[in-house]
């Protein structure tokens, strides 16, 4: 076991042996000076905070309307109901724990390539920060099979197997949520072309581990940030950690509920909805004494279909906020401007906020 920081470090340039880690190294250590204030640990006010993010029970006729609302209000809530069998949620965080307690040497066998998506690695926002991130991650685009085979030579199947029944199940989950989300903007389903029944978006798995911490108050677990996508479905172990910013009361603490998956909406969905359902901003902060452990399914349209403003939302007080964008597109704007991607395909807005009525093609005018 390493005894010095440099040691626990050394093995990949980014990596820690986290478990050899008696005090929190300086690497890790946040202050306010190394983040914009929104990506500060949690202070003594943040958890004097009442109100939480609804908890939606999908078998409740009101379900849209619910949804609509959580939408427009928090950009997150939980559901119950959803049709996951609670026995996969257990074998995805089982088979999930035992991916990161493998050895560090083990784990950068399938290390993310430095121009790659999928592989084990820290935080990809990592390099918009100048201290690092307490947590671990896995990502899953297309098919696991190669860096599982490193992972575990000779029982890759088992983990290749709760992979695909999990993406499976949300994929179904997403379309039900996102037919949830339209509907609630007045919009059917299969009004929207990619969207319909029987269409598949693309997705990925992230798996996230934040072990647990010497000195918590001064580490971060994952920085605050929007997903890319347009909806992000969220398991997270009997641990909490996961917090969304909420305008009026700051950070808000979505604490984990038995049996319940955390819904954020990602910038797509804030695109697509010219902005009536706002992506939201989240982080993970964590804590003294246990590992955590969340699955997120990032759910995006198929990669080559460019997403605007639904025209059903659209009138001449409604002009398009945004331009299109493939979510390719878009990750890649995320990869160069972080937090400021949105904003980086946003149209001019007129200046007095009133547009020309007479403009019938809905172009932005400033008048
Ligand atoms: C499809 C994707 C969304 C994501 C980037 C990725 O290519 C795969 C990982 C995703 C993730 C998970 C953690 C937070 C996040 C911002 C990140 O750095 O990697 C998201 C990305 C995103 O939504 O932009
Ligand atoms: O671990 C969490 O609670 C948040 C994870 C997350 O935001 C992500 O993977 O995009
Ligand atoms: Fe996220």
């Amino acid at each position: 076991m390493p005894s010095r920081v440099s040691d626990a470090i050394k093995p990949h340039k980014h990596v820690l042996d986290f478990t050899s880690l008696q005090e929190l190294p300086e690497s890790h250590a946040w202050s306010s000076l190394d983040s914009p204030s929104s990506n500060n640990p949690p202070t003594a006010a943040d958890s004097s905070v009442s109100e939480s993010v609804p908890v939606i029970d999908l078998d409740n006729p009101n379900a849209q309307e619910l949804v609509g609302r959580a939408c427009k209000t928090w950009g997150a809530f939980q559901v119950m109901n959803h049709g996951i069998e609670t026995s996969l949620l257990d074998r995805i965080e089982s088979t999930g724990k035992s991916l990161f307690s493998l050895p560090t040497h083990q784990k950068l066998k399938a290390a993310r390539a430095a121009d790659g998506v999928s592989g084990y690695g820290v935080a990809r926002i990592s390099s918009f920060f100048s201290k690092l991130m307490w947590s671990e991650g896995f990502t899953i685009l297309g098919s696991p099979l190669e860096h599982a085979r490193q992972l575990w030579p000779h029982d890759y199947n088992h983990f290749c197997g709760i992979i695909e029944e999990y993406e499976k199940e949300m994929q179904k989950l997403a379309g039900r949520l996102m037919g949830l989300m339209l509907g609630s903007l007045g919009i059917a389903q299969e009004d929207v072309d990619w969207a319909g029944p029987n269409k598949e978006g693309a997705a990925a798995i992230q798996l996230n581990s934040y072990p647990a911490c010497p000195d918590p108050d001064r580490a971060m677990g994952l920085a605050a940030h929007t997903d890319s996508t347009l909806l992000t479905i969220l398991y997270q172990n009997n641990t909490s950690g996961l917090q969304v910013l909420r305008d009026a009361s700051g950070w808000v603490t979505v604490p984990p509920v038995p049996g319940a998956l955390v819904v954020n909406i990602g910038d797509l969905l804030h695109i697509l909805s010219n902005g009536s359902y706002p992506s939201v901003l989240h982080r993970a902060v964590v804590n003294r004494t246990q590992q955590r452990l969340s699955v997120a399914y990032l759910y995006g349209p198929p990669s080559n279909v460019q997403i605007s403003p639904l025209s059903k939302l659209l009138d001449p007080t409604h002009p398009p906020l945004y331009r299109p964008v493939t979510w390719t597109e878009y990750l890649g704007a995320k990869a160069k401007h972080f937090n400021e991607a949105l904003s980086s395909v946003q149209l001019c807005i007129p200046r007095t906020g009133l547009v020309n009525q007479n403009n019938v093609e809905n172009r932005v005018e400033i008048i």
